[in-house]
């Protein structure tokens, strides 16, 4: 894996951004085609007009189901055949490219989302060699005190965008790792069986250990970047999981053997449960509040969202400094826990890493530091417009 630049003269990433955004049936828009600048893009307007929806499409530009997670049929419009397609025009440091994505009435699961490239067929995989898209959602505000798989698939998430091949380890994991439950819950004893599974889990879940465990450093490294203190504070990350904890002791394959080893010693205890136990599966990211030396779980709201800004904020640059290109940053309801300060803060940062950033909220005044810095779009059940300027943001 390549190292982020550390030098002492840090050029200015390239910026990579989408020129026009055309849906079709999807979510509460039937047709849409919109203009796009490069930098900030903030979208504005009443609860349920449409915003999330439109940063919902713009996370289908990258592999995996999107912001919300949601099953296909309920992304396409209610009321169309069932379908929805999402084509954005990208403009960047390699190159211009049409990038369409969407469904079939039909389609069930990841892989029933289609892909073009260009106007040819391609895989979600692809769509990382021309752009990251990277989001913060209020369903993560919960992140630290939530579910350890949240955090996980937070982190899984980060990964994949500077490692693309992080989503097709963690398919493989996952769909050897449903083969061993199924004979563990069908309590089949062919041990010929298990043993293939598990040398696939072996592989993968040791890949999937490193790539983390690798994620982490980098992100530590970047995140020293920042001052300790200031808006974001500094996070300190660490992985929770036998695997993780393991890697750095031996040589990859001494630990693959040994998850191996593990996996075939557990069938016993697995089976009494019905499902696999141990593996990267079960791994959480610990996360701390640096200066305060406390665990982020124990934070305040404000001061949780301001450790997830910050981890946010410094993964973007990483991902800009090793891919090349600033990532595109899709932040809904972003200003709700910030103050004014912090706020502020951020949307200078935003510029300095050159990202595409797209922000929602409900009052144009929110981003009033953002006047003539970024592109502003009012959003009205189904159609978006210019937002009128500068009366909206003198408020
Ligand atoms: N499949 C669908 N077909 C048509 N409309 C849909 C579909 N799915 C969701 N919607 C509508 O989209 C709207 C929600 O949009 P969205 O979540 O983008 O709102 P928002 O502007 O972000 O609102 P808020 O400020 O409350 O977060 C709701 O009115 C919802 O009924």
């Amino acid at each position: 894996m390549l190292e982020p630049d550390t030098g002492e003269t840090r050029k200015r990433i390239p910026s990579t951004h989408i020129g026009k955004l055309q849906l079709t049936d999807f979510r509460n828009y039937s047709s849409l085609s919109l203009d796009l600048r490069p930098g900030a893009v903030v979208f504005t307007g009443e609860n349920g007009a449409g915003k999330t929806n439109l940063l919902e499409a713009i996370s289908f530009l990258t592999p995996g189901r999107g912001l919300r997670r949601a099953p296909y049929p309920d992304v396409a419009r209610e009321g169309s055949a069932g379908a929805f397609a999402v084509h954005a025009a990208i403009e960047g440091p390699f190159g211009d490219a049409e990038l369409g994505t969407g469904t079939t009435p039909d389609a069930v699961g990841e892989a029933g989302r289609r892909v073009r490239i260009n106007g040819a067929a391609a895989k979600a995989d692809d769509m990382l060699e021309w752009l990251r898209v990277v989001w913060l959602t209020p369903s993560m505000d919960a992140l630290f005190t939530g579910p350890a798989g949240d955090r996980r698939r937070f982190l899984d998430r980060l990964v994949l965008a500077i490692d693309p091949a992080h989503g097709q380890r963690a398919l493989d994991y996952e769909k050897a790792m449903r083969g061993r439950n199924r004979l563990l819950s069908e309590d089949r004893r062919d041990n010929a069986w298990f043993d293939a599974i598990e040398i696939q889990m072996a592989e993968t879940g040791a890949a999937i250990a490193a790539a983390r465990v690798e994620m982490v450093r980098l992100l530590t490294a970047m995140i020293g970047r920042m001052p300790e203190t200031g808006p974001f504070p500094q996070a300190e990350l660490s992985l929770a999981g036998t695997l993780e904890q393991s890697i750095g002791d031996m040589p990859a394959v001494e630990l693959e053997e040994r998850f191996r080893q593990a996996l075939a010693g557990g069938r016993e205890r697995d089976r009494a449960a019905g499902r696999t136990l141990e593996g990267p599966h079960r791994s959480d990211l610990v996360v701390r509040h640096k200066p305060k030396s406390m665990p982020a779980e124990l934070c305040s709201t404000g001061e949780q969202k301001a450790l997830l800004v910050g981890i946010v904020i410094s993964h973007a640059r990483l991902t800009g400094e090793m891919a090349g290109a600033a990532p595109i940053l899709l932040l809904d309801e972003i200003a709700a826990h910030l103050d004014a300060g912090r706020r502020a803060a951020l949307f200078e940062i935003l510029e300095e890493l050159n990202c595409q950033a797209f922000m929602t909220g409900t009052e144009p005044s929110l981003f009033s530091s953002l006047a003539g810095r970024a592109q502003f779009l009012t959003v009205d059940h189904g159609s978006v417009g210019e937002t009128p300027l500068p009366d909206s943001l003198d408020r």
